[in-house]
């Protein structure tokens, strides 16, 4: 991948902010947009310029939501530009006091059991995420002592990274955007862990395998569809983690699981997102 690939980054300004920016950030994911940073008082997205065309915006149904006023400007910046407004918005994360996530040009922090280091340049999953934040808050309390383990939808790899330091013997991580095969497969070297094998690929790749635990942090659509193929390939009394979709559409993510025999555990919900298990 060429390093001075030109991007064009939009500014949002957004009152008022909840619930308003969460779902401009889910809209402007379905739209192409692939990365964001969230500023006290804006949001940052960027899309590569070969995708982007001028009414990117126009199916962007929370614009014209009267209950809103959400006010932009964009411009166009190369890749490297990008990288460093990522630098300076990047702070580390703790979560539950156990796992700290930081950038390699942060200093670690001690009393910490997990350390992960991520650089996501245009990958998802630093951690601030909702989603990725409930999902590990899940994965610190499994027992994944010499567990098989699919990380579908991988992003950076963090979650693959912290089922790994938890004792897995195996992880699978699958992506679909080449960028994010590529980062995560940097993120696990970073980490020194030799046991996570990242794929590009959907959950065709999956077929004929089998895990004790299946990860997936992607979208509601995408998850409905997938239910099925993450069912198959549980072990008996294997567990599904699945995250990326709001409190509204819980229940219809169970419903599919419970068609496909996974029996709901419990969910953690964070700013209207959701992180569910469920156990084959
Ligand atoms: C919300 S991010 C989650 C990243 C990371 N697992 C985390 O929790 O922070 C979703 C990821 O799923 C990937 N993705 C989208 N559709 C997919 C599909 N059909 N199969 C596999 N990965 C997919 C995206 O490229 C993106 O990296």
């Amino acid at each position: 991948m060429s390093n001075n690939m030109i991007y064009i980054e939009y500014r949002f300004t957004v009152q008022p902010p909840e619930p308003a920016s969460d779902i401009l950030i889910a809209q402007l994911g379905e739209a192409g947009f692939e990365s964001f940073v969230e500023e006290e008082d804006a949001i940052l997205a960027y899309i590569q310029k070969e995708d982007w065309s001028m009414d990117i915006l126009n199916d962007i149904d929370i614009l014209s939501n009267p209950n809103f006023e959400i006010d932009y400007a964009f411009k166009e910046i190369e890749q490297e530009n990008w990288n460093a407004t990522w630098e300076q918005n990047f702070q580390p994360i703790v979560v539950d006091d156990r796992c700290m996530i930081r950038a390699p040009f942060h200093e670690t922090m001690s009393g910490v059991e997990y350390d992960i280091v991520i650089e996501p340049k245009m990958s998802f999953g630093t951690g601030h995420h909702e989603t990725t934040h409930m999902m590990l808050q899940h994965i610190l309390q499994l027992n994944l002592e010499g567990k098989v383990v699919l990380d579908m939808g991988s992003g950076t790899g963090v979650l693959a990274i912290l089922a790994a330091l938890r004792g897995a013997a195996h992880v699978d991580a699958v992506d679909i955007d080449n960028w994010c095969y590529v980062n995560a497969k940097e993120n696990v070297a970073r980490n020194q862990i030799d046991n996570v094998q990242v794929y590009e690929g959907d959950v065709s790749l999956v077929s004929g395998k089998s895990y004790d635990l299946i990860i997936a942090n992607i979208n509601r659509n995408i998850l409905l569809a997938d239910i099925p193929a993450y069912s198959k390939a549980l072990n008996k009394d294997g567990i599904l983690l699945l995250s990326g979709f709001y409190t509204e559409d819980l229940d219809m993510i169970t419903e599919k699981c419970k068609i496909n025999s996974l029996k709901f555990v419990k969910n953690i919900e964070r700013n209207n997102w959701v992180a569910a298990k469920y156990v084959n």
